[in-house]
């Protein structure tokens, strides 16, 4: 029997990579899209030699043509497409005063525009396939509450809940499920940029600055990548068939619901 085919946007480093990984070891064949090829064809092989089925595609999940071309490739190469990890985003940290129009309208292409040109691909794509499938979105605890100097990221990452909600009610007639996931203070390239920022926004160290999210975590500890792909991997499988429009949070205990 073929493989299902997973579609991970953002997956050349941090949680898109676990993602890809982790859906590899669960079994689909995965197509590896970022803006960087040469980051997501190095995780490509690594899962290619690991006995996994993966290719790599650049795309930028902002440019909607991009994203559609990225699909239909995703198609062409691996013979189907069951689930799509909206998953890149980007994360600058924003004092609510020194946010710039330049700086809404890019974050906000990036990380909700994304998430949109991936939901409509993917619908696209999985009606002329003629099936339903899955489909995965990046929010964070900071689109659940409000996080100081992350205006911008946050304001896209309410948005995402709301998108996940939205479009679950509307594609629910062509068996299309649609959930987020909502991970707190994971050890990436993206988190470990904030944490400078804000150390150094406040005169201190990026200790400090990491400090400043993680120090309210239930279980006390920070996230690992891991954490949020056993999360994904659960909403990419069948144990989800009767969840949708929902929002996972994978935080430690930051957010209680
Ligand atoms: N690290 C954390 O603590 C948290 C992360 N998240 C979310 O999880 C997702 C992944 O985050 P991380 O792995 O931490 O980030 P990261 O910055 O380490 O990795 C993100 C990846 O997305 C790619 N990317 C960025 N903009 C892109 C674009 N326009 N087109 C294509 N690819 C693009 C980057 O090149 C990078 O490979 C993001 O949506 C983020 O907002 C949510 C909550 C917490
Ligand atoms: C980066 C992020 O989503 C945080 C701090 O929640």
């Amino acid at each position: 029997m073929s493989k299902k085919v997973a579609f991970i946007t953002g997956a050349g480093q941090g949680i898109g990579q676990s993602i890809a990984e982790r859906l590899s070891n669960d079994g689909f064949a995965v197509a590896l899209v970022g803006r960087h090829k040469e980051k997501t064809d190095k995780v490509a092989d690594k899962i290619n030699q690991n006995g996994g089925q993966a290719i790599s595609i650049a795309a930028d999940v902002a440019d909607r043509d991009e994203v559609f071309a990225a699909v239909n490739q995703t198609v062409d190469e691996l013979g189907d497409l069951n689930v799509v990890v909206n998953n890149a985003g980007v994360a600058p940290t924003t004092p609510i005063d020194e946010v710039t129009p330049d700086q809404l309208q890019k974050v906000t292409m990036i990380n909700t525009g994304g998430v949109v040109w991936g939901i409509q691909a993917a619908h696209a794509a999985m009606k002329k396939l003629g099936h339903g499938g899955k489909i995965i979105n990046a929010t964070s605890q900071a689109g659940e509450v409000g996080n100081p100097n992350l205006t911008v990221y946050g304001s896209t990452k309410f948005a995402i809940r709301g998108i996940t909600q939205t479009t679950a009610k509307e594609l629910a007639v062509d068996d299309i499920t649609v959930n987020a996931y909502a991970p707190g203070i994971v050890i990436t390239p993206m988190m470990e940029d904030i944490a400078h920022e804000v150390g150094k926004n406040a005169g201190k160290d990026d200790e400090w600055g990491m400090q400043t999210f993680a120090k309210d975590i239930t279980l006390g500890r920070v996230s690992k990548p891991e954490d949020v792909s056993a999360v994904v991997s659960f909403l990419a499988g069948p144990d989800s068939d009767y969840v949708t429009g929902q929002t996972i949070t994978v935080d430690g205990g930051m957010v209680f619901h």
